[in-house]
């Protein structure tokens, strides 16, 4: 039990939330053709490959993954959900769904609501996905993150090993250890985003867009390709299995990008710059300023173009919602236009975000629900 109680993070706020999920008995545990968006961070790629090259293999391979069982037409994902092999205890594995659904619905309630569109097979793994998730997160950035070491982080990839060998953990990791055992989901993305917070431990500087774009990809980017093979590709669309990928990585990087433009101030507070610094110095800035706090014309300037590039991502990713499930969209229109909006309110903010946080305020929230809604239910295709 200890053993289990070291790995649990508590989540923000609330100590108890995901320690009451420990489960009561011990069940023991190439090159891509360059678009818009790569067109700016080729622009500053690094000699030998760049980030964004070596990212899109992770693309190809999940894409190939995908495509492999959409030809195995015996292997119907609704029926494959009624297997019995791996669990006997159904109970218990409803039970560890339902705890993930209770976890999403306190850390992210309006994804939770959209996730109630979806088919009750694909809500339950997506939960499980955030799931695991928000606990890596939890690793570096919860309350006992001054505990973790890259050691600790090793043991934690030695477990997702495990979950993916259909050998879980705890009755969290049995979630998602079943759901990959249905859908088509590399073990990669998820590796990835355990490196992503080995860079959080060791690195708190980036010296171009293409060192910062690996680290998004990492902790970001990699969701959207963890989930994109649980939502689905509807059936109707004309789409490439890798440009609807690439549109979810492209999400990931967009949002992410958002989250260090929203919280430059606070990381600054904790000694960390994400910005890069190249393109700091091309604006006449340098760490200095940012650790001053000050909103200058330079601030202003860079910002316009850091929020430009940001807006860029979102821009790509909107072109492939339309490519997923129908019950899918609904829930990624709401969170794209939730996070998109967070840009206009630094921008509302006057570029301020040393010391006031852009946040979305209830009435824009709620007015985006509808507005995802009625995006969820286009499904025009944008994208070859
Ligand atoms: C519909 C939807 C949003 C599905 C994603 C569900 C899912 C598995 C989410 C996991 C999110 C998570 C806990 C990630 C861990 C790392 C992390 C915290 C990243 C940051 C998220 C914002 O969270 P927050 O503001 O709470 O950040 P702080 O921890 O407070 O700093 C991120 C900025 C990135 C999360 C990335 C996504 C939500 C990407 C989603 C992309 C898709 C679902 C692909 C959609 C498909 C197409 C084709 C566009
Ligand atoms: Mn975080």
């Amino acid at each position: 039990m200890a053993g289990v109680l070291l790995w649990v993070v508590c989540p923000k706020g609330n100590a108890t939330a995901l320690l009451s999920l420990i489960p009561r008995s011990g069940n023991k545990p190439k090159k891509r053709s360059f678009n818009r968006v790569s067109a700016i961070s080729s622009a500053v790629a690094n000699p030998a490959r760049s980030s964004e090259q070596m990212v899109y293999d992770v693309v190809l391979k999940q894409a190939a993954l995908v495509k492999e069982q959409r030809g195995r037409k015996a292997l119907d994902l609704e029926k494959r959900s009624e297997k019995t092999d791996g669990f006997t205890d159904w109970d218990l594995l409803n039970e560890a769904y339902d705890r993930c659904g209770e976890v999403c619905a306190e850390y992210a309630k309006t994804f939770y609501l959209g996730t109630l569109l979806m088919t009750p097979e694909r809500r339950r793994a997506v939960w499980a996905i955030y799931v695991w998730c928000r606990r890596t997160d939890e690793l570096v950035d919860g309350p006992n993150a001054t505990h973790i070491t890259p050691r600790a982080l090793d043991r934690w990839e030695k477990r997702l090993d495990d979950l993916f060998e259909g050998r879980p953990y705890d009755m969290l990791d049995a979630a998602l250890s079943d759901t990959v055992s249905k859908y088509p989901v590399d073990i990669q993305p998820f590796k990835d985003m355990i490196e992503g917070m080995r860079l959080d431990l060791r690195k708190s500087r980036y010296m171009n867009f293409d060192e910062l774009y690996l680290y998004c990809y990492y902790v970001a980017g990699t969701v959207g390709l963890m989930s994109v093979p649980v939502m689905g590709i509807a059936p109707e669309s004309k789409a490439s299995v890798e440009s609807v990928y690439n549109g979810a990585l492209a999400l990931g990087i967009a949002n992410q990008l958002t989250n260090i433009l929203r919280d430059v101030g606070e990381d600054a507070r904790r000694g960390r710059v994400y910005l890069p610094q190249d393109e700091l110095a091309r604006f006449g800035l340098s760490d200095d300023d940012i650790f001053r706090g000050q909103v200058t014309d330079r601030w202003r300037n860079f910002m316009k173009d850091q929020i430009k590039r940001a807006r860029m991502f979102f821009d790509e990713a909107e072109k492939a919602v339309s490519e997923l499930n129908s019950a899918s969209r609904w829930p990624v229109w709401a969170s794209l236009l939730l996070y998109r909006q967070i840009l206009d309110a630094i921008e509302e903010n006057d570029y301020n975000n040393f010391s006031k946080r852009a946040y979305v305020g209830k009435v824009k929230k709620l007015a985006s629900l509808p507005v995802a809604y009625g995006r969820a239910l286009m499904g025009t295709s944008k994208l070859i």
